[in-house]
Parts: structure tokens; C-alpha cells; sequence
């Protein structure tokens, strides 16, 4: 699913009037009605509706649902900022007026902002997609109103919270702390970056019916991954294949304590379908693996405690792809082998954790990875990696600018953990929860992507369709044990499900 900017909205908006076609003040109906329909489906009538309007047609769309909401017997007041509104804003004013006077009320002050009944609901229809700047003044001093009232009364968000700017970063500026946001056809940008968790809630997108033609033929440069782009990137598996169609992965992992990383990451791949996984780990992690999975071929380091000689006997007729870094450590002796690695494997492979972590205090390396590789950082990696950012939307152009300029797809962990492509293009990803935030599951995710690698995917369809997996295993997990007791383990053991459910 494509994330369109403002201003894509706005073109939307305006192809959808031209060639459905359809006047704008009956678009602005349709998105009101979508609006008013999601209210009846969760709040009876019996709750009180105050619905706080702007000028431009995030008030217009509220002002609509004033009126669609009093049609339906709710008890529904507008109150308005005073002053130029909008067209279409004006239409709606006259519309409502006419059909139930005495609903709207001026709102020229935080004085004049109504008393809410015990069990109001909230709507904040002042700014949408067409705020220019942060809120500043008394206007400030109402979205301070509401957010004070939010423990008491539910806040519902018409398109954006107000003051959240839709492609721009919004931290230290006034922002309304919706519990629901009601937003049109597509997500925004801001909705994905965690420095906005806060101010959306739940967030529902809703259809009004913006023109196809236009939804599909736009490029945009952010994408959400849904279910749809997933099934077109799996591929089933062929009846005739043999364990040697589906690849011989090599994970590079553990160390002496941190054994556990490279059984998880073994295992994950095993899971995710390669058809051959070796592990190479130091010669204290023998036994742990042969025992620990079966299934996996065990290459031991001369050295017991950490890996130092793993770039010897490797090649690309050997190995269809490696994942290296979890539990790796970040001996210089590891830092020499990486590097001799890099220079003589020239297959996409997985980069995570330590060799992450090598690399940050040996910059030059990352120009030695082979292009179309995965990198797998987490924020504090990423920090180590490419620098501090004032913000997380800038945070986003030096992680695509990063992917660009390398060559490599670089996975950035989080809610909505974000993928940047060389292309320029950036995906989200919805799958996941906070109860995969313990020890293992990146090892697991490096796992998971290795087989992929393996398996014959392209390095984009790898990471796009791996993270999901990875996340849909996990949101599986936490169903059944909860985000607290889960561990990296039970994401490899939903595996399974994963596969038959989430595609
Ligand atoms: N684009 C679409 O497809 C549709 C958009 N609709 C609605 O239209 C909205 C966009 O409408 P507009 O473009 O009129 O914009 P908005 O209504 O979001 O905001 C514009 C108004 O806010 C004022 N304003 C902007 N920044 C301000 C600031 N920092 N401080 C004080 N005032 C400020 C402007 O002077 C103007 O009055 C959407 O969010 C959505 O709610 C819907 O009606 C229907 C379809
Ligand atoms: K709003």
C-alpha cells in the first residue's frame, strides 16, 4: 500500500473531482459519511458529540458530520474558528445551518471552548493534511484543552491529529493526543515514525473513494506492506525441488557465552525453508549446536572462544548466502576475517549485530560489502553506523541516502520496522509487536533472511517478505503467550504458522 505526501493527497483529491467526476463538497460528504459511520459502529447516541472545526476542510468534513450525526439522532455541536474558511468549509456552514440551526458555536478563545458532559466524545476536526506550521497562540491553548481532557473523554481525530504535520517532523510543537484517528484512504508518513506514537492512537484508515486510476499509477517513494505485496513475492515451492534448490546458507555467529545467538539464527533459517544451513561458530559451540539442532551442519573456528578464520574455505559455490553478526563479538581478530570475507564473497548476505558493530568502529568496510546485501541495525546500531539525527524524519533521508549511496538494503528495527532500497524506495512494515523486543529475535530475523537469500529470493523480496514473516511469527507468539512471556524461541517455533497464515 502506497503512503502518498500531502501534497499527492491533495492531487488526489483533485483527479478524483476531475475524472470520477464528482464535486468537491460531495467528496467532502463521502469522506464525512465514512467518518460518521465508524462513530455509529462504536459509540450509541446516547454520548454527546463536540465536534472542534477549523477554517479549511478538515473543519468542513467535521462540520459534515455534525450534520450526518444529528440525521442519526446523536446530540452534535460544532464549534468554529472564526474568519476565512474555506469554500467548501462555507457550504457546509450554510448546509448545516439550514438543517439544524443553532449547532454551530464561535471559537475565538480557549474561553469559548465548550464544557464536555461527563460522557462526550471529543472530535478534533480543526487542522488536517493543510496545516503549514506548527500551532502556535491560543490555538495552541485548545489543543492543550483537549489533550488535558483526553483522560476523561474520548478524542477522535478527523484525518491527522491537529498539529501533526504530515511529512515533516512535528517534535516539541502542540499536537492534539487523539485515542482514535479516523484518517483518509491512505496512512501518512508521520503515522510511521515512532516520535508520533503518541498523538494517533488507533489508527483506521478509511476508503472515500479517491479515483483508482490515480491510487495506482502515482509513484510513491513510501510503501506500508500489506498481504497483497507479500503474496506476490512469495513463491511456492516447486514439487520437484530438492534440498539443493532451495540453497546452503551459512550463518557466521556466537561466541563464548553467546553460543545461544547462533542456535536461534540456525534454527530461524532452518524454518524459513533453506534447504542446507551450516553454522560456523568457535570451537566452544560444538556440542551446543550438534546437539541443540540436529539439522544443521557445525564447522568449528580454530579458536575456541570467538571466530577468527571463517573467510578460509568459503565461497559462492559453497554457500548460496551467509548471515553473520549475531553473538559474533567484536574481536579484532573476527574484525580481520570479516573484512577477508568481504573482500572474497561477492553474494548479497546478511550484515547484523556485531559485524554491525565492527563496522561502525571500521567505517571503510561498509563500502566493501557486497551490493544488494542486507543490514539489519537497530536504532543504537544505526546511531554507531550513520550518526545521530535531530529528528527521526531526518533520521529517514540519512537511512535512505545511506542505502543509496551503498547499494545495500538497510533494515531499520522498530514499530514499522523500515526498510530502505537503493531505488529510493522505502517500505514499513506493519507485522510485530513490543514483545519481541528480547534478547534473540534480531538473531532470529538474520536467520530468517539468510534463508531467504538462500532460497533464491531477490535481496529486496528477501527483506520485504523475511521481516513480515518475522513479525507475523511474533504477533502469533504473543497471541498465544502474551508480548510478556514470549521469547526469541516461540517467534522460530509460530514459524510455521506464519507461512500458512500470514500469506
Ligand atoms: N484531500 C482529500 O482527498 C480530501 C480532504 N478532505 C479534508 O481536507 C483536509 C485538508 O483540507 P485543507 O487543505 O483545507 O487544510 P486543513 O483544513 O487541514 O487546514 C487548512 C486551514 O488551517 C489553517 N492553518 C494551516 N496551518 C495553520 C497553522 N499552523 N496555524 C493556524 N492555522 C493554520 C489554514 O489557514 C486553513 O484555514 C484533509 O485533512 C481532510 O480532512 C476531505 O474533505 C475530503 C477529501
Ligand atoms: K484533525
Amino acid at each position: 500500500m502506497k503512503i502518498f505526501s500531502a501534497a499527492q493527497i491533495r492531487e488526489a483529491d483533485a483527479y478524483t473531482i476531475q475524472h470520477e467526476p464528482i464535486s468537491s463538497v460531495d467528496l467532502m460528504e463521502r469522506a464525512a459519511a465514512a467518518c460518521t459511520g465508524w462513530i455509529e459502529d462504536h459509540f450509541p447516541p446516547a454520548h454527546p458529540v463536540y465536534i472542534i472545526c477549523g477554517k479549511g476542510n478538515n473543519g468542513g468534513d467535521g462540520l459534515a458530520i455534525v450534520r450526518q450525526l444529528l440525521e442519526k439522532g446523536y446530540e452534535a455541536n460544532a464549534w468554529l474558528l472564526t474568519g476565512n474558511a474555506s469554500a467548501d468549509n462555507l457550504a457546509n456552514q450554510a448546509r448545516l445551518e439550514q438543517r439544524f440551526p443553532g449547532h454551530i458555536h464561535p471559537l475565538n478563545d480557549v474561553q469559548e471552548f465548550p464544557a464536555i458532559a461527563a460522557d462526550g466524545i471529543i472530535i478534533d476536526a480543526l487542522f488536517g493534511t493543510g496545516l503549514n506550521k506548527p500551532v502556535e497562540g491560543w490555538l495552541a491553548g485548545v489543543i492543550h484543552r483537549i489533550n488535558d481532557l483526553r483522560t476523561r473523554h474520548t478524542v477522535i481525530a478527523i484525518d491527522m491529529p491537529s498539529g501533526l504535520q504530515a511529512d515533516s517532523s512535528s517534535l516539541h510543537t502542540p499536537v492534539v493526543q487523539a485515542h482514535y484517528t479516523l484518517s483518509f484512504e491512505t496512512y501518512k508518513l508521520a503515522f510511521m515514525l515512532p516520535e508520533n506514537a503518541v498523538f494517533g492512537g488507533e489508527i483506521h484508515v478509511l476508503p472515500i473513494g479517491l479515483h483508482p486510476d490515480f491510487l495506482t499509477q502515482t509513484p510513491a517513494r513510501f510503501h506500508l506492506t500489506d498481504q497483497e505485496t507479500i503474496r506476490t513475492i512469495y513463491q511456492p515451492r516447486n514439487p520437484f525441488g530438492h534440498k539443493g534448490t532451495y540453497g546452503h546458507a551459512l550463518l557466521i555467529a556466537g561466541s563464548y557465552g553467546k553460543i545461544g545467538a547462533a542456535l536461534l539464527a540456525t534454527r530461524a533459517c532452518l524454518r524459513a525453508g533453506a534447504g542446507l544451513v551450516s553454522a560456523h561458530v568457535p570451537g566452544c559451540g560444538y556440542e551446543i549446536m550438534q546437539l541443540g539442532e540436529p539439522a544443521a551442519m557445525c564447522v568449528t573456528d580454530a579458536d575456541m572462544q570467538h571466530s577468527t578464520h571463517f573467510h578460509l574455505d568459503i565461497n559462492e559455490a559453497k554457500y548460496n548466502s551467509i548471515g553473520i553478526g549475531p553473538g559474533l563479538g567484536t574481536h579484532q581478530q573476527t574484525a580481520l576475517a570479516l573484512e577477508k570475507l568481504l573482500d572474497n564473497y561477492p553474494l548479497p548476505m546478511v550484515l547484523d549485530a556485531d559485524a554491525l558493530n565492527i563496522i561502525s568502529v571500521y567505517p571503510y568496510l561498509l563500502y566493501k560489502i557486497p551490493k544488494g546485501s542486507l543490514l539489519t541495525p537497530h536504532p543504537k546500531e544505526f546511531e554507531r553506523l550513520f550518526g545521530a539525527t535531530a529528528n527521526q524524519f531526518e533520521r529517514l533521508d540519512l537511512l535512505s541516502r545511506k542505502s543509496v549511496e551503498t547499494g545495500l538494503y538497510i533494515l531499520l528495527k522498530g514499530r514499522y520496522s523500515t526498510i530502505a532500497c537503493p531505488d529510493g524506495s522505502l517500505y514499513f512494515n506493519p507485522t510485530g509487536n513490543a514483545g519481541m523486543a528480547t534478547g534473540g529475535s534480531g538473531d532470529v530475523l538474520t536467520g530468517i533472511l539468510t534463508a531467504m537469500l538462500a532460497q533464491g529470493y531477490t535481496p529486496k523480496a528477501a527483506i520485504i517478505l523475511g521481516v513480515w514473516l518475522h513479525g507475523y511469527a511474533g504477533d502469533l507468539a504473543a497471541a498465544r503467550l502474551s508480548q510478556e512471556a514470549m521469547t526469541a524461541g516461540d517467534i522460530i517455533h509460530h514459524l510455521g504458522d506464519a507461512f500458512l497464515q500470514g500469506i
